[in-house]
């Protein structure tokens, strides 16, 4: 099956706090991009990237795809305002049925073992969503400024790449956007079709926040 990886790369990092976007960060001397880019395109031979960026960094972009990468295999679109709008803008180039893996750029971080194990699970069941155990205890917050303990053994902390067949995601995506839609999984729900949940990892960390950044760097081999 074919197979095409949509890596939203439009955001603009504001929790991050740095001028330049997170993505463009630099991780032992090669931007954060740079490592996810690699993962994605060593996984698998045939695999095909939709990268979705903001228009003011498509120079920087297409600099990384030039200095590392085979530009045959990267298609760039532009990202919009949300993660939603980032990858409905990459579905809209995606041209013949495939399994379609939709990742964040800044999921640095994230094995080739697990973009292998998604894509089987995807190819049986039509998704795949990989998940992590909480180690924390959790508490639900109430509005009364109370909050109650919840059984962490009842939740799970969702990652990406969120990995779907193409019959699936692409008409998910017609749907009114929702500021509840923080993922993949949540819009094809409510298209009205359930999730297969995968096994994450721990090391598949999102770059968010600044300490982030050092954790990346010690999890990725110089
Ligand atoms: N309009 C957007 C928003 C986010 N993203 C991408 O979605 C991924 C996860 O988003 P997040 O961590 O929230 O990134 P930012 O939106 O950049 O960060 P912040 O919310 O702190 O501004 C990132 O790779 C980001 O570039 C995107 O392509 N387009
Ligand atoms: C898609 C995601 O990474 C799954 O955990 C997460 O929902 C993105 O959240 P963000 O607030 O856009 O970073």
């Amino acid at each position: 099956m074919k197979k095409v990886a949509i890596i939203v790369a439009g955001g603009s990092g504001r929790r991050m706090g740095t001028d330049l976007p997170k993505q463009f960060l630099l991780v032992h001397n090669k931007p954060v991009l740079y490592y996810t880019l690699q993962t994605f395109l060593s996984a698998y031979d045939d695999m095909q990237v939709v990268l979705v960026l903001g228009e003011e960094y498509v120079d920087m972009g297409r600099e990384i795809i030039d200095a590392w990468f085979d530009n045959e295999r990267i298609k760039i679109t532009i990202g919009g305002p949300t993660r939603f709008d980032s990858v409905k803008n990459g579905l809209a180039l995606v041209e013949e049925e495939s399994i379609i893996f939709v990742h964040d750029a800044v999921r640095c971080t994230v094995s080739k073992e697990l973009i292998q194990r998604c894509y089987k699970t995807a190819l049986e069941t039509g998704s795949a969503v990989p998940a992590i155990k909480c180690s924390d205890s959790l508490r639900l917050l109430g509005e009364d400024g109370n909050s109650e303990a919840l059984n962490r053994e009842k939740v799970v902390l969702i990652q990406t790449p969120q990995v779907f067949h193409s019959k699936i995601l692409l008409p998910a995506f017609n749907i009114d956007y929702k500021d509840w839609f923080t993922d993949e999984a949540t819009v094809v729900e409510a298209f009205g079709m359930k999730v297969s949940l995968v096994e994450g990892e721990k090391n598949n960390i999102k770059i968010t926040h600044p300490l982030d950044l050092e954790i990346a760097a010690r999890i990725i081999q110089p």
